[in-house]
């Protein structure tokens, strides 16, 4: 199948370190593929190459076989190159369905004026709503964005990015500083979102289950370096993953074959 996203060795230094050294990726229409790697592995700045926020020392990205290496992130997620909004780029004051209407107002690319219109602001707020009510959030609707719990403002930040309809997701650590109890919502958002088998989806996670769970692929960055890329199964048998990352500590016994 065509990729929707390939990198072609991808690196970028910070003095004399690099953070991410040589990564060749592809990645199919509609592949849920996870980022594993230890702290420090280069996982998130691999995500700020693809979302723009950094630009690379060396190599190439390609959205769709158009090569976007140096586009800037706005222009990334007008092709369709989405990456989730950080809790910082949540309005505090607003309430949770402004902030996503917000959010679906400019992919719809319409401006502030266009309030005025009481009809079109209707449409985006239905929509928003639809989005919160994916996210298992539509009971917070009218909530002022800071009185938030985290992971409701988690919740909050992946409707935000659904709201601006791109086709590529890029979620990182979505359940990071989330209580037990409230993960389960959100794995339960994203598999929603994977069910609709209308998005790719690139996940930084370190809970190994809802890897397993959830990925077509995994790929494992080690000192900034790919250090494997294959099924969840593979991964977990490939052995030097296992005395590099895994450290022996996942039961590759549990792992279906
Ligand atoms: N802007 C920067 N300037 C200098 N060094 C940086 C910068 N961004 C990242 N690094 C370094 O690059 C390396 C990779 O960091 P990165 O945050 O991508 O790792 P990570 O795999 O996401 O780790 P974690 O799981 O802890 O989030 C680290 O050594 C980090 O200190």
């Amino acid at each position: 199948m065509e990729p929707i996203i390939e990198t072609k060795g991808l690196s970028i230094s910070f003095g004399g370190h690099t953070a991410v050294d040589g990564v060749n990726i592809s990645v199919p229409k509609n592949h849920f593929k996870s980022i594993i790697g230890p702290n420090g592995a280069g996982k998130t700045t691999f995500f700020n190459l693809l979302s723009g926020q950094l630009l690379p020392t060396k190599g190439q990205i390609f959205f769709r076989n158009k090569e976007i290496t140096k586009m800037s992130p706005t222009e990334r997620t007008c092709l369709g190159l989405g990456r989730s909004f950080q809790i910082t780029n949540v309005f505090p004051n607003l309430t949770v369905l402004e902030n996503v209407r917000l959010a679906v107002q400019s992919q719809a690319g319409t401006r502030f004026q266009m309030l005025a219109h009481y009809k079109k602001y209707r449409i985006f707020e239905e929509k928003a709503a639809e989005w919160l009510e994916l996210v298992l959030l539509d009971n917070k609707k009218e909530i002022v964005a800071r009185n938030l719990a985290h992971g409701e403002k988690r919740k909050l930040e992946i409707a935000m990015l659904l709201a601006l309809n791109t086709e590529v997701l890029l979620l990182d650590e979505p359940t990071a500083g989330m209580s037990v109890e409230e993960v389960p919502a959100i794995l339960d958002v994203i598999r929603k979102i994977k069910r609709g088998n209308d998005r790719t989806i690139l996940l930084i996670e370190h809970k190994m289950d809802m890897i397993m769970d959830l990925s077509d692929s995994v790929m494992v960055l080690f000192n900034g370096k790919l250090l494997a890329d294959g099924t969840p199964n593979e991964i977990m048998k490939n052995e030097i993953v296992q005395s590099a990352y895994l450290g022996g500590l996942y039961d590759v016994n549990s792992v279906k074959a």
